[in-house]
Formats: C-alpha cells, sequence, structure tokens
C-alpha cells in the first residue's frame, strides 16, 4: 500500500522535474540568442531575466507552466511572436508576460477590451462591398473560440480533445436551418477529400512547424474535426490551432451576408457551449494574436498585378492589411511575384472591435 503510494508520488512528480529542466534548456537558448540578429520575437523582447525569475515557478491550476507557453518561441527564433497560452488562465498567471506581449503586438498602450458585442445585426451598415462583382473572389469572416476549462494544445491529450470533438458534435447537431450540417472528422476521412478540402479553402493542415512546436498537431488527427452545412457557407473547426474557430464564407463580395451568418451560427452555439473570456482581454485564444475579438475578417482578390511589384508588402503594410498568398507560406516567395494567377487574401484583423476597419474601399480592378 505505502510503496503504491509512493510509487503514485514518484509519478505526480516525474512531469514536474522534466518540466523543469525543460524550461531551463529553453530559457537558455531563447536568452543566449542576440537580439535582434538571432532572436526578435516579442517573446525575446518582453521576457527579461527579471520577468522569467519572477514567472518561473508558477503554474496555472490546469498545471499549465511558463515552459509550455515560451516553448515555440525558444525553439523556433524566427518566431514573430513566439508566446501561447498553456490554457485560457495563463493570461492571468503568467499575466505580466501576456500584457507585454499583447500590447506590442495589438500596438495598444492599456488593456481594456470592450464586453464582446457583434453589434444589431439587423442594422449593419456594409452589405456587398463588391456590387460589381469584378473584384472579390470570396468572402471569409471567422473567429476562434477556446472551450471553457480545457487546456491548450501544450497541456491537451487525447482524451481531452475526443472529448472536445463529442460536445462540439453535439452542439452542431442543434443548428437550424441554413446552419445545419454535418461534423467531419479527420481521423477515417480519406486523403482525396481531405486534400479537396484543403484545396477548396475550407480545411486546415498540419504544417505550421511553430504550432506544431507548441503541441498543436499531438495525435494527429485524433480529436480534429470540420463541421460543415452543404453549402460550405457555415463551418466549424475543431482542435486546429484554437479548440474551435467558426468561420462564415461564400462566394463573393457580401460580407454583410457572411457576417450575418457568422453571428446567427455562434449565437446559436453560445446556447450549449461555453467560451473562455475574460474582462478586459474578451474571447481567450491559445495565441494571444487572435485575442479579443479574435474576428479575422478575408476578402479574396485577385490582383495579378500588383501582387508582382517588389513595393506590394510595404503597400499592403501602409494600409494596415496583411496579405496572403493562395500558396500562404509563399508570400514572400519569387513564385508568387511571378505567378500572374495567384490569388492573394487580404485580411483584416480586428482587435478591439472596430468595425471600422472594414469600411475598406477597394478601387480599380488592377
Ligand atoms: N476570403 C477568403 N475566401 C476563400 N478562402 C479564404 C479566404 N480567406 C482565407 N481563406 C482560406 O481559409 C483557409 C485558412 O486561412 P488562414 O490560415 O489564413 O486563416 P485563419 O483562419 O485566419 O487562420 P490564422 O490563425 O492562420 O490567421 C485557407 O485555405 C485560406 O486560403
Ligand atoms: N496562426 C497564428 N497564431 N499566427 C501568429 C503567430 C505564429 C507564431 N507562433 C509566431 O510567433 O510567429
Amino acid at each position: 500500500m505505502y510503496k503504491n503510494y509512493c510509487n503514485q508520488l514518484e509519478q505526480q512528480k516525474q512531469p514536474q522535474q522534466e518540466k523543469m529542466s525543460d524550461l531551463a534548456e529553453l530559457w537558455k537558448k531563447l536568452s543566449g540568442a542576440k537580439y535582434p540578429d538571432e532572436c526578435k520575437s516579442l517573446l525575446k523582447q518582453c521576457l527579461t531575466q527579471e520577468l522569467f525569475d519572477q514567472l518561473k515557478d508558477k503554474k496555472t491550476s490546469l498545471n499549465g507552466t511558463l515552459a509550455d507557453c515560451i516553448r515555440s518561441g525558444a525553439k523556433n527564433l524566427d518566431s514573430g511572436v513566439g508566446l501561447y497560452a498553456c490554457d485560457p488562465e495563463a493570461y492571468t498567471t503568467f499575466k505580466p508576460l501576456f500584457d507585454a506581449v499583447i500590447k506590442m503586438y495589438h500596438k495598444v498602450d492599456t488593456i481594456n477590451h470592450p464586453k464582446p458585442d457583434f453589434g444589431d445585426i439587423s442594422k449593419l451598415d456594409f452589405g456587398d462591398i463588391d456590387p460589381s462583382g469584378e473584384m472579390i473572389v470570396s468572402t471569409r469572416v471567422r473567429v476562434g473560440r477556446s472551450h471553457d476549462g480545457y487546456s491548450f494544445p501544450p497541456c491537451s491529450n487525447k482524451e481531452a480533445r475526443i472529448d472536445m470533438l463529442k460536445k462540439t458534435e453535439e452542439a452542431c447537431a442543434t443548428l437550424p436551418g441554413e446552419l445545419a450540417g454535418k461534423m467531419y472528422r479527420l481521423e477515417g476521412m480519406s486523403k482525396t477529400d481531405e486534400q479537396q478540402l484543403i484545396d477548396d479553402h475550407f480545411l486546415f493542415k498540419n504544417d505550421d512547424r511553430m504550432l506544431g512546436d507548441a503541441g498543436g498537431y499531438a495525435d494527429w488527427p485524433i480529436g480534429r474535426g470540420i463541421f460543415h452545412n452543404p453549402k460550405k457557407t457555415f463551418l466549424v473547426w475543431v482542435n486546429e490551432e484554437d479548440h474551435l474557430r467558426f468561420i462564415s464564407m461564400q462566394m463573393g463580395g457580401n460580407l454583410g451576408e457572411v457576417y450575418k451568418r457568422l453571428v446567427n451560427g455562434i449565437q446559436e452555439l453560445e446556447k450549449k457551449l461555453t467560451f473562455a473570456k475574460k474582462d478586459g482581454y474578451g474571447y481567450l485564444t491559445f495565441c494571444p494574436t487572435n485575442l479579443g475579438t479574435t474576428c479575422r475578417a478575408s476578402v479574396h482578390i485577385k490582383i495579378p498585378k500588383l501582387s508582382k511589384l517588389p513595393e506590394f508588402k510595404e503597400f499592403c503594410e501602409k494600409l494596415n492589411l496583411q496579405p496572403r498568398g493562395r500558396f500562404d507560406n509563399l508570400i514572400d516567395d519569387k513564385y508568387l511575384y511571378s505567378n500572374m494567377e495567384a490569388y492573394i487574401f487580404i485580411d483584416w484583423s480586428i482587435f478591439f472591435c472596430c468595425h471600422g476597419y472594414l469600411n475598406l474601399t477597394l478601387k480599380k480592378k488592377n
């Protein structure tokens, strides 16, 4: 009996000890890298020795540690951000670090997100932003959500992911009208079907090294899934980067329709599911870049001549736009600039509920 008890204690101690040496190694690599030549991530800029000492022994109630939050950023010194939350409580337990990164990334002096509010969708002041139908190929709006009480990828496991998938499947089964559809689990999905969904821009893939190092692809494809209605205009991603991504998309530029459908879908699902949020921060996501409204609106526009110009990236930066290519990771690649048929996504990321960001007027077709 006593031996059993000691064994149990030993087993409980083991992971913590491993995590500690893991933290020492990660910190050695991150702090040893020279700023800005070897590493210029926000994590590198914000995690000082003093802050590290202050946070190194802290743990969330779900057992998440500082190592879990910085592992990806320390392993990938080329990260832009480098920090992920181990679970929703990380934003409180490791507050000084998260706050510093959030302020820098979202360019705000204080963190004071208003209460989440979709606005009155019966009175939207935006509808079709390309009535001519000449410029916009498709429009997509997505938000991220986290199930309350569950760890994020660095501390999650197979059972928790399966549990979240089932929970979401049950909730999605209650969706009415045009939102109704079916959950397709990645486990067991044929490679051809999976690739087709990826090629048609509906499904996620598992090829992000930084997300992988944060535990995002553990036990892949177990516990992952995609729900969609028959028209594929309302979709739910389960256990990709976030526990949940709700997506509304359709061909053309009717942003109003897309946004309304998304809000309707979320409001239905909110009747069944509880999402992690925090006063002053909005909805809590795995990556601090998505925090707040967690909303990203994008249009898919064909701008072959503009995207070919060497100053294209600079041009987008000035307008606060984030271009993403058809072959998303190749935005810097010569291929994109030389490919006349390349598609570009213009993304509007919205942190502090600024619908104003959506009032961008698209100029003439080029
Ligand atoms: N306006 C759009 N029309 C059609 N497909 C789109 C549009 N915007 C994005 N997509 C597609 O959605 C998929 C996901 O893209 P991406 O990873 O950029 O989006 P995201 O959900 O905002 O995720 P992230 O967390 O990486 O920002 C990709 O296949 C992309 O091509
Ligand atoms: N999909 C995202 N959350 N992208 C933003 C950050 C990605 C990566 N962790 C970095 O630090 O550069």
